[in-house]
């Protein structure tokens, strides 16, 4: 009845008394119901005014939870303003921030996510995290969870495999580490050659180590101009080879950079070895002493400090290998200034302080020892604090990596998911980046053929019996029959032709869905033409699969189909539950040319028959057929009994 719930005796047992209800008579309006006790379900709202029931505390009780919950859910979906189908996959970008989420096991901890966000409490926006954002934090505090299982002396993961990933990972910018150390070196040689005397040793041996430092200095940035590679001459190509090697080949990478460094550390103290004043101590006469130019030595510590400033330039490096090379500079750098440059040094002092005691921060050869240790802490902490951010940084890395590989199957997933319900070229449309959230997909058809293919013996076939597990058995020979269908669609020959469901055991298909618009005419008229010859092809392919199958299972099953051709509006319904549809009086004229059919028989209409011939079936007059709301009609049978004309 209109604007009322009409409900069986059963239905009426599980509402538990919730709603009230009046006779409501089914037998006289359905003969199928006749003998069956039905009733009406009086509309709540208009029954205010009516006396509550006894069990009144009870069902208010539960009504206002019920209304509590129905507010609660108006509000959320009021949050979500419109639901279009697919929104999500039509604008990934889009769809974190339109439709939020609530955050409720987020594997971050609640300290964790105060620390990092404002307090809330009365911001209802702060219960919703969106989803780029709770990815984010998700691998954020996954890398936070591996970074706990650092070695805190070594800071070497104690994951091996983890630890030889880091170690074998690529390193890039090591380009930018050579760069400042061949500043380092540049700045030494400058600061030497201006307070140096021995002008030869200076020569020899720089000009022994700059070409060694140009050609890996050049190593490590012909890996970064990669992309010059081929402009090379051939014969320098080795080298960018070489860097390609250095940059992926960690013990290669420590072959270089350790020699790199250690030519600085040389060059750091080298020339100093030439400073004259040997026996200094013996020489009373001031002029010879200032012809000594000891004041040149603070100067070549400078150069030691710089030197031990090259170790830490270099990235991913392992720490171990850098507090070794620190180590043992600052031994090395003690040992000379505190030892055996000593005597210069207490030269130096008399020069500078005559026979006065200058006092600790004047003492050159104390503060050496100072600035040396010092330099050597500070260089071991920027090196420590440099290799714990470059393992931050690989697991972050590693973390988003598999996120995004993650993202990319359930990507695939969902189009692999969304091309099963939709046609192929509709899925696409909703998945390609043009279409507006707003828009809901339809599309007016000129020339569809369409097709009802049903079997009406499946009706008398099916029934609920404790031999046939209630049905199922029946469910699964008809899932038989309609997978063998779905097979058929597969061949290349019918690939314009398109399933849109099935209703019960009826089997609806069309052809002429996926092609566009063409503005030719006699194309057009060519393209309905090839659609109806699929159709019918793929209706008679579908009888003789039947035929098949029924031998196998010893039944006789048999087709009743009913096709017809015209324009169609395709288009998908639905919000939450989307379905590609299609709508029109040829569908309408289509399905009545089946359910009006006869059985083993393909029935079209007068002008789908002409087509039907003149594409190479041939077709005999059924009659006049009185159609439901379309008056009387002309029809025809296809001849199935020819194989599909070739052409
Ligand atoms: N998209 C569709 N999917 C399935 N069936 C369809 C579709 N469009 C039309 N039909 C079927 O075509 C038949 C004819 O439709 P029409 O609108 O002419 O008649 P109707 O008055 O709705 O018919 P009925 O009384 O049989 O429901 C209906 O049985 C309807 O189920």
């Amino acid at each position: 009845m209109d604007r009322r719930v009409h409900i069986t005796e059963d239905t009426l047992k599980h509402l538990n008394g919730e709603y009230q209800v009046e006779e409501g008579d089914g037998g006289s309006r359905d003969p199928l119901l006749t003998g069956r006790k039905t009733y009406l379900v009086i509309d709540p709202h208009t029954q205010r005014n009516i006396s509550r029931r006894p069990k009144q505390s009870n069902t208010l009780a539960l009504g206002e939870s019920r209304q509590r919950a129905s507010v609660r859910m108006s509000q959320y979906l009021q949050s979500w303003r419109t639901i279009h189908p697919f929104a999500d996959l039509s604008n990934p970008d889009a769809a974190p921030s339109k439709k939020p989420i609530i955050h409720t096991s987020s594997a971050m901890s609640q300290s964790q996510l105060s620390a990092d966000r404002p307090p809330c409490q009365n911001n209802p926006n702060c219960l919703v995290v969106d989803n780029g954002v709770r990815g984010s934090l998700d691998t954020i505090d996954t890398a936070g969870r591996r970074l706990k299982k650092l070695n805190c002396l070594t800071l070497m993961f104690n994951d091996l495999s983890l630890e030889r990933q880091f170690r074998f990972s690529e390193v890039k910018g090591l380009h930018q580490s050579m760069t400042c150390l061949a500043l380092i070196f540049v700045t030494m040689f400058a600061v030497q050659m201006l307070v140096s005397t021995n002008n030869f040793e200076m020569a020899v041996s720089y000009g022994a180590t700059f070409p060694v430092m140009v050609l890996l200095l050049s190593i490590a940035f012909t890996g970064y101009l990669e992309k010059w590679r081929p402009k090379m001459p051939v014969g320098f190509q080795w080298i960018s080879g070489l860097s390609r090697g250095v940059s992926t080949r960690a013990a290669l990478r420590l072959f270089v950079v350790t020699l790199c460094v250690l030519i600085t550390l040389l060059m750091g103290v080298l020339n100093l070895y030439f400073l004259p004043g040997k026996n200094c101590t013996v020489i009373t006469n001031t002029t010879e002493l200032e012809g000594l130019k000891l004041y040149t030595l603070p100067y070549y510590l400078y150069c030691c400090l710089l030197a031990m400033l090259g170790v830490i330039v270099f990235v991913r490096t392992c720490l171990s290998m850098k507090a070794l090379l620190l180590t043992l500079a600052v031994v090395v750098y003690l040992a000379l200034f505190l030892h055996v440059y000593a005597p210069r040094s207490r030269c130096l002092i008399e020069l500078l302080y005559n026979d006065t005691k200058p006092g600790v921060l004047k003492d050159p050869q104390i503060m050496s020892g100072v600035w040396l240790v010092i330099f050597y802490i500070i260089c071991l902490i920027l090196a420590r604090q440099d290799e714990l951010s470059c393992r931050v940084d690989f697991l972050l890395e590693r973390c988003f990596h598999t996120e995004r590989e993650e993202m990319e199957t359930m990507e695939n997933v969902n189009k692999l998911l969304l091309q099963n319900v939709l046609p192929l070229h509709v899925a696409a449309c909703f998945m390609g980046k043009t279409i507006r959230n707003q828009d809901l997909y339809s599309q007016s058809c000129d020339s569809v053929c369409v097709m009802f293919a049903s079997v009406p013996q499946f009706k008398e076939f099916y029934s609920e019996s404790s031999a046939n597990n209630d049905g199922l058995e029946c469910l699964r020979f008809l899932n038989e029959i309609i997978s063998d269908f779905d097979e058929i669609l597969s061949k290349p020959k019918f690939c314009s032709v398109e399933k849109i469901k099935t209703i019960g055991s009826t089997y609806m298909a069309a052809a002429g869905l996926t092609h566009s618009p063409v503005e030719d005419e006699t194309k057009k008229v060519e393209m309905s033409y090839s659609h109806v010859r699929s159709m019918v092809d793929f209706a008679i392919t579908l009888m003789g699969r039947l035929e098949l199958i029924n031998t196998h299972s010893f039944n006789s099953f048999k087709l009743r189909i009913g096709i017809n051709h015209g324009p169609v509006i395709a288009g998908v319904i639905g919000a939450n539950k989307p379905q590609y549809d299609i709508w029109g009086n040829s569908v309408n004229v289509a399905s009545r040319m089946d359910s009006t059919g006869v059985l083993d028989k393909i029935q079209v209409t007068e002008e789908t028959a002409q087509m039907v011939e003149s594409v190479g079936f041939s077709v005999t007059l059924r009659g006049v057929v009185n159609v439901k709301g379309k008056g009387e009609l002309t029809t025809y049978f296809v001849n199935t009994d020819q194989s599909s004309p070739q052409f």
